[in-house]
């Protein structure tokens, strides 16, 4: 029996399963270590083992709402082997895997070992230097969070970073390389090699190797020996010099302008761009063998308005700095309101620019307020709200994340719609009608349809 894994560890037996499979279950659990709770009903938080013998769209509900608030691993117990499908719809329903256990005989420790590492990720995703640095709790930028410590910490990978301008390419890869404890970071800019300092910067190169050189100097791959090297706006970076970063990938050695000794060169790559290099590699600016090369890992920052839920914490995190330890200031409703009505082509950058402007236009104590605002910044009195806004944006992101299918989020949203009205218009069906732009007859066939749906 192996040692006791401390782990909060429930059992959800499906109908389907009987109490003699999921005690087989909790049996062979028990010799590896995993002490589940008694099956029963499933738990919000912790990790999960959903026990499954077919799968169904109720299934695949309940497996949705479990997963939203815990870690769900899948393991299907029936005679036989589910097909591939339905093990594809459980991972889309949230599991973060999927074992076949036919008649409930597996592996234990397989369970153990994939308990393990999602802890593992999970802690360090929920740790404070994370949390510090990339601010956000929406599902797509928690998703990022996950991938970004997962490559830093479990890893030696290369890393491409895509994202929109302002997004948080370089926060980052300033993460990946404080968690892969490597040493230094060096940082290089492509857009700012130019052909005749690219071969310098890059390799490095030997007293009086060209008109200037008065000392011998190290390019980046020898600063980054042992580190890891950041190639920011990697898109950039010119064709000629693209031949030869590969070169240096593949070998691992390079020579330094003058010199005709093979210098070695370990380094961990983090390549970050806001062009899409895929479509740079289809029309010839860009090598597909070196796309290949840097792409081997990659994360996607996704911009602010995928993530409408994460505008005020993340303003709220912003204020925290510039008033310092200590110090609380908020933000008033209507100042709230407009930070997160507003839009931000440049992403989280212009929204940080937006919150330092609101700080030192403020004064006294007390919350921010719309007077803190700048005149020319101010929404134009009596323009008319600018709808679907961030707000309906983002119910609509939370249906999709949960899954939810476009036609039950356009009826329900047609559904909310008509219950507001009735309720504004004192049951009146004609008023109401008239105020959605159906007719009377539209809405009381509607209204028939829910009731007897309900
Ligand atoms: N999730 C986040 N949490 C906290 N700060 C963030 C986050 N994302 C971005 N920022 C802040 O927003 C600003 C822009 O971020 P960053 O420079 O990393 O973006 P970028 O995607 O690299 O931009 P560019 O493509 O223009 O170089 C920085 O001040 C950074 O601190």
């Amino acid at each position: 029996m192996q040692a006791r894994l401390s782990l909060p560890l429930w059992i959800h037996p499906f109908e389907q399963v009987s109490a003699a499979l999921c005690a087989k279950v909790a049996s062979a659990l028990a010799q590896a270590g995993l002490q589940a709770d008694a099956a029963g009903s499933a738990r919000s938080g912790g990790f999960g083992l959903a026990l499954v013998d077919g799968v169904d769209a109720a299934v695949l509900e309940r497996v949705r709402a479990m997963a939203a608030g815990a870690s769900v691993l899948a393991i299907a117990v029936g005679a036989h082997p589910p097909p591939t499908a339905d093990m594809w719809a459980l991972l889309e329903a949230g599991a973060f895997d999927v074992l076949n256990w036919t008649d409930a005989s597996g592996d234990a420790t397989q369970v153990r070992a994939r308990l393990e590492r999602r802890d593992a990720l999970q802690r360090l995703a929920d740790s404070p230097e994370v949390r510090s640095t990339l601010v956000g709790a929406s599902p797509a930028w928690r998703a990022l969070v996950r991938s970004v410590v997962e490559v830093a910490a479990f890893t030696e990978s290369p890393v491409l970073i895509t994202g929109e301008t302002g997004t948080g390419k370089d926060q980052v890869a300033q993460l990946i390389h404080r968690l892969g404890g490597r040493g230094e970071l060096v940082v290089l800019d492509c857009t700012t090699l130019t052909p005749e300092l690219a071969g310098s910067e890059l390799f490095g190169h030997e007293r009086g190797a060209f008109t200037g050189a008065a000392s011998a100097r190290d390019g980046a791959f020898a600063l980054a020996d042992g580190g890891v090297l950041f190639l920011d706006e990697v898109g950039e970076l010119p064709l000629p010099l693209q031949a030869q970063l590969l070169r240096v990938l593949q070998e691992h050695t390079y020579k330094r302008i003058g010199s005709n000794t093979w210098q070695h060169s370990r380094f961990r790559l983090v390549c970050a761009t806001n062009r899409s290099l895929e479509e740079d590699v289809a029309n010839g600016r860009f090598r597909a063998d070196l796309f290949h090369r840097i792409a081997a890992w990659r994360c996607r920052t996704p911009p602010l308005r995928e993530r409408g839920d994460d505008v005020l914490p993340l303003a709220r995190h912003f204020l925290a700095l510039l008033a310092g330890p200590g110090a609380s200031c908020e933000f008033d409703d209507a100042v709230r309101e407009y930070l997160l009505l507003r839009e931000y082509p440049g992403n989280v950058r212009e929204l940080r620019q937006a919150v330092a402007r609101l700080w030192y236009r403020h004064s006294g104590p007390g919350p921010i307020t719309i007077g803190d605002l700048a005149p020319d910044e101010r929404p134009a009195r009596g323009a008319p709200a600018s709808w679907p806004d961030v707000r309906f944006e983002s119910a609509i992101r939370a249906a999709i994340d949960l899954r939810i299918g476009l036609a039950r989020i356009s009826q329900a949203a047609a559904d909310i719609a008509i219950q507001l009205v009735l309720e504004q218009e004192g049951d009146n069906n004609q008023r109401a009608a008239l105020r959605l732009g159906v007719t009377d007859r539209a809405l009381q066939i509607r209204r028939k349809a829910w009731a007897e749906a309900h």
